[in-house]
């Protein structure tokens, strides 16, 4: 063994053999619990795995310091900034929920804001409208209207932001030195709309003329616009607003993916294994959507045009996630430009040649929205219907084909009272084959999806068990196949608490994590009941 092994496999406080790590930099080792906690305080300091980069194409951005693990937390941050969105009905203050009248409201007893219950109004987010509502307005806030949306909640995040130039100057030098793009925002009339209806109306609503000018509102609105993240805790979403977080780069195939915890911190996680030196992505779009939109997306919300490798290749990976079907008789290829970032206005099919204009094509992909967005949430065989009709539209893996897939692998079992046990065997088959058939598309295409890939996984492992049960009860059951039914439907669930494993608990995903655990338990009971040999037992 050389020096360096025994170096590694030694605890850095007592050099006795090692037998943890720490879990985020792989590179300190410990004898125990008890003498890693004692070293964080020591190792915090060096225990980061990203290293800020810049240039002139992307700015800022993060490379991994060192070789990264995929499932590897590589950050996890509290909000700077945290406040409603810029369009939204009145919400509680406190904690953000959607207020509907004056009756299901109460008024902060000092500022008058309104609030869903008193103890919002001691919630510390509260804080700076309701300071300054004393301080600085001199008088109280009245919401009467309880429509949607109230313009006097564009108001709030950006008080907030004001907020810490007096009271958190540490927070406010890091918010203020993030990307506000006020050139580009000046260009499409963003920089005007915030100048007029957030900088002018907050300077005079909170009597804020002497403190701060109305470039610098504008400039913080632009903060808050490219580096804002919605954060799902609560319905409507509200936005924050993260330090290094915000340094993180797009890809529309991230290799990064990103979650909530339950206090509103962001978790950023290896959603592959990324050597030493890559850069670290996220996705700031919807990895579902087209190609076309995606961009689109993007240009316009954070002015930069996608060269990611997914954006370059019309194909998607092969998966003709946004192309449409070609519409000469018989043929039955599938029509795309030649690149959707320069040569985007002419569509050629990929079998016949055939050529049509991306107006053609983008007809084709409303026809197929109208069809599949109207279908009723639970009405499996109305789904099973539209999914046919559109095949001669578009592909098999055409963006909205794909989401309503998902929608229907989830909902097979769900809208009967008896769940998966009332469905017939072909409709099982089915959940399970889509299941499949998507699982492997998000290989290649969503893999940073965790919250998608761990509820597929979820439904494959409760299909594959209904299987198994079905199995018992035939008379012609055999012990083999059902002992690797079994076994398949425990791997899943491992698969579901990989993915799930730090989703908050307020959202349906952790409370599938928490069901994956117990379905988990009772299929372990069972192996040792029937004598199986679970690899994780
Ligand atoms: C949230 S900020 C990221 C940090 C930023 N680079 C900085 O220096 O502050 C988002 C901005 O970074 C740039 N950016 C991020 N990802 C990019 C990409 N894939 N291609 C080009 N620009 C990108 C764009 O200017 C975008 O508006």
């Amino acid at each position: 063994m050389g020096s360096k092994e025994i170096h590694e496999s030694l605890c850095l406080v007592c050099t006795q053999p090692a037998s943890s790590r720490c879990s985020s930099c792989r590179a300190a080792s410990y004898c125990s619990k008890e003498h890693q906690k004692q070293h964080w305080k020591t190792h915090k300091n060096q225990c980061i795995p990203y290293q800020v980069k810049e240039d002139k194409k992307l700015g800022r951005f993060l490379v991994a310091s060192r070789d990264i693990q995929r499932g590897d937390v590589i950050l996890k941050e509290h909000p700077l900034l945290s406040g409603p969105p810029h369009s939204t009905g009145p919400v509680c203050l406190g904690c953000n929920v959607l207020l509907t009248s004056v009756e299901t409201s109460v008024p902060c007893p000092r500022c008058g804001w309104p609030l869903c219950s008193l103890p919002c109004a001691d919630n510390p987010l509260h804080k700076p409208e309701c300071e300054w509502a004393i301080e600085k307005k001199k008088d109280k806030v009245r919401i009467s209207q309880f429509a949607t949306p109230h313009p006097t909640y564009a108001l709030i995040t950006p008080i907030r932001a004001l907020f810490l130039k007096e009271q958190d100057p540490t927070s406010w030098e890091r918010l203020s030195g993030l990307e506000s793009h006020c050139e580009q925002r000046k260009l499409d009339k963003k920089y005007e709309q915030d100048r007029f209806a957030v900088a002018s109306a907050l300077r005079r609503f909170y009597k804020l003329e002497n403190e701060f000018s109305e470039e610098e509102i504008v400039r913080i609105c632009g903060i808050i616009q490219i580096n804002g993240h919605e954060v799902p805790l609560s319905e409507p979403a509200y936005i924050s607003v993260y330090w290094v977080c915000s340094l993180l780069e797009h890809s529309c195939l991230p290799n990064c993916s990103k979650t909530f915890t339950d206090s509103g911190q962001v978790l950023i996680r290896a959603a592959v294994d990324i050597p030493k030196g890559s850069h670290i992505s996220i996705s700031y779009t919807d990895p579902l959507w087209s190609t076309p939109a995606r961009r689109q997306h993007l240009i316009l919300t954070k002015y930069f045009s996608c060269c990611c490798l997914r954006c370059v290749d019309p194909t998607e990976n092969g998966s003709y996630f946004s192309g449409v079907r070609c519409p000469a008789k018989k043929c039955g290829g599938i029509v795309l430009p030649k690149c959707f970032i320069k040569d985007y206005e002419t569509y050629a099919c990929l079998k016949c040649g055939q050529k049509m204009t991306a107006k053609q094509a983008a007809g084709i992909c409303s026809k197929v929205a109208q069809e599949l967005l109207s279908l009723k949430k639970g009405d499996v065989a109305s789904y099973t219907t539209a999914l046919h009709r559109v095949k001669n539209l578009v592909g098999e893996n055409y963006c909205q084909v794909v989401e309503a897939k998902l929608t229907l692998a989830q909902m097979i079992g769900q809208s009967t009272a008896k769940g998966l046990a009332e469905v017939d065997d072909d409709t099982l088959s089915m959940k399970e084959n889509l299941c499949r058939q998507l699982i492997s598309l998000s290989d290649g295409l969503f893999r940073a999806e965790n919250r998608i890939r761990g509820v597929l996984f979820f439904e494959l492992h409760a299909a594959v068990a209904e299987h198994a049960r079905r199995l018992v009860n035939k008379k012609s059951s055999n012990a083999f196949v059902l002992q690797a039914q079994l076994l398949e439907s425990g791997g899943y669930l491992e698969r579901v608490l990989f993915f799930l494993k730090y989703e908050p608990k307020v959202l349906p995903e952790g409370i599938i994590y928490d069901q994956a655990v117990e379905n988990l338990k009772d299929l372990q009971k069972l192996y040792q009941t029937m004598g199986i040999t679970s690899p994780t037992t």
